[in-house]
């Protein structure tokens, strides 16, 4: 069992109890919601006649069903509309803070909890969604939940869960260029897999972690979920705090030097036990595309498609089912693979730097003909900035669309969908059979500034050609 890491630390200091099941009852401090896993737990108070324990712990956002285009009320979705409006009511019922589309503050709720300073160190944060991980990206526990959790919260302000291990993955070096923290986190899950994390707390250290901005912790922290971890973090540090200081809901006077004090003595210890310790090397990290049907089938972009000798065996099954479902080959390199769309966003990789970098390839060039580009920021705030530093400008003269914040293409729960058997190069999570719209669509994922490439070329090539 894992012995003085901060997840160990966090965890002990928020347990109510020992629930009769075994299970513990852990306190949450910070409870996120947005409309798709929210109006059935809000019915199920309703029924039983509950109310919210501490709404001033809850806040809400709408992001899934937002159209990035025309956002004007009502929704052309009828069932957009009636999810918007459902929140919207239960909110005002509950007296919950949302942050509504044209508040300034709206956006994917991974995004903007961390800009508004809600997601703090050492805090236990629960969302009804599995990329509540990202929140780890400032030492928090953070965990995705169900809709009878986000109920059991809302009423209790607790959950029902059993202690994790912790895996401590250290990568330690400095990145080469063209290679960012999506690459890390794709080149971990391809070497872990998407099952490596069950049961497990990743805990992501090591000098390459400590020296990424939040915004980078927050890519890694993001896609632990689809390493099969339940959370992963890192520890905070002066990173950490200098971004958090003067936000919004940030501790403010006195109060920040006891939270600093605080955060400090939350950290995994030098001596901290862990139940299973891996160690990469930064400078073996390429950039990562993935060619399959789940996040773990990453290559390399200058490498072919395993073949199925190259798999491990438990790996071939689905190595099957996705050479037939993307129609690419065992042996066949990736690069030259032709795109038909490229979507820059997501709460993976929507944030500003994410923008920077992308928009740093973008300048002066221009996307290839017949190659539908657009650049969704994760958030209203993120949009602001990027359109002060004239970065809309530099993507719109590039030929890509620029567009309002929301989940967009990485579900298509919205208008943003794939056509057909399109094929898309996405800066998001998720590569899932039918994820981006299309029953028949398929996705690659990479990088923001890969995909920016992949845009320009019309096809999968390799980021350091344009850097
Ligand atoms: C709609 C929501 C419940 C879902 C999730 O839990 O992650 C979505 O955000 C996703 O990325 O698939
Ligand atoms: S951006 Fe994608 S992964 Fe993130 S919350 Fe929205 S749908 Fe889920």
């Amino acid at each position: 069992m894992s012995k003085g890491t901060l997840f160990d630390k966090v965890w002990d200091l928020h347990t109510v109890g020992t629930l009769p099941s075994g299970l513990t009852q852990l306190f949450i401090g910070l409870h996120l919601i947005h409309e798709v896993t929210s109006p059935q737990a809000f019915a199920m108070l309703r029924e039983r006649d509950l109310k919210v324990l501490f709404p001033e712990r809850t806040v809400a956002t709408v992001d899934h069903i937002v159209p990035t285009e025309n956002q004007a009320r009502p929704f052309v979705d009828s069932l957009a509309e009636e999810m918007i409006q459902a929140l919207e009511k239960s909110c005002q019922d509950h007296k919950i803070t949302f942050y509504n589309i044209g508040s300034g503050n709206q956006g994917i709720v991974h995004v903007i909890a961390p800009e508004l300073g809600l997601t703090q160190p050492g805090m236990t944060i629960a969302c009804g969604d599995s990329h509540t991980s990202s929140h780890g990206a400032f030492g928090a526990i953070a965990f995705g939940i169900g809709t009878s959790q986000v109920r059991d919260v809302l009423a209790s302000q607790t959950l029902a869960l059993s202690k994790l291990k912790v895996r401590k993955i250290e990568v330690n070096g400095i990145l080469k260029p063209g290679v960012y923290a999506k690459d890390v986190i794709l080149h971990i899950i391809r070497t872990l897999g998407v099952k490596g994390g069950v049961g497990y707390a990743y805990e992501f250290a090591g000098t390459t972690f400590e020296q990424m901005n939040m915004e980078e912790r927050m890519t890694v922290c993001n896609m632990a979920i689809e390493g099969g971890a339940r959370c992963g973090y890192v520890n905070p540090d002066q990173i950490t705090y200098d971004y958090l200081k003067n936000r919004d809901f940030a501790p403010k006077g006195g109060d920040w030097e006891k939270a600093i004090a605080w955060w400090e003595s939350i950290r995994s210890a030098s001596d901290a036990e862990y139940d299973d310790v891996v160690v990469f090397d930064a400078a073996e990290i390429p950039p990562t595309v993935t060619w399959g049907i789940t996040p773990g089938q990453g290559i390399g972009v200058n490498q072919k498609i395993p073949t199925p000798d190259e798999l491990l065996e438990e790996d071939r099954f689905i190595a099957e089912e996705a050479y037939s479902y993307m129609d690419l080959f065992p042996g066949q390199p990736i690069q030259g693979t032709k795109i038909d769309v490229c979507f820059i966003g997501s709460c993976t990789n929507g944030r500003i730097s994410d923008l920077r970098e992308a928009a740093k390839i973008a300048k002066g060039r221009h996307v290839a003909e017949g190659v539908k580009a657009f650049v969704v920021p994760g958030s209203e705030r993120v949009k602001k900035e990027a359109e002060a530093e004239g970065l809309d400008k530099i993507f719109q003269a590039a030929g890509f669309e620029w567009r309002e914040p929301g989940c967009s293409m990485c579900l298509a729960m919205n208008p943003d969908k794939l056509q057909g058997r399109q094929i898309s190069a996405s800066s998001s999570n998720r590569n899932f059979k039918g994820r981006q719209g299309s029953s028949s669509g398929r996705t690659l994922l990479m990088s923001p500034a890969m995909v920016a490439t992949a845009a320009i070329k019309g096809e999968v090539s390799d980021v350091r050609d344009l850097l």
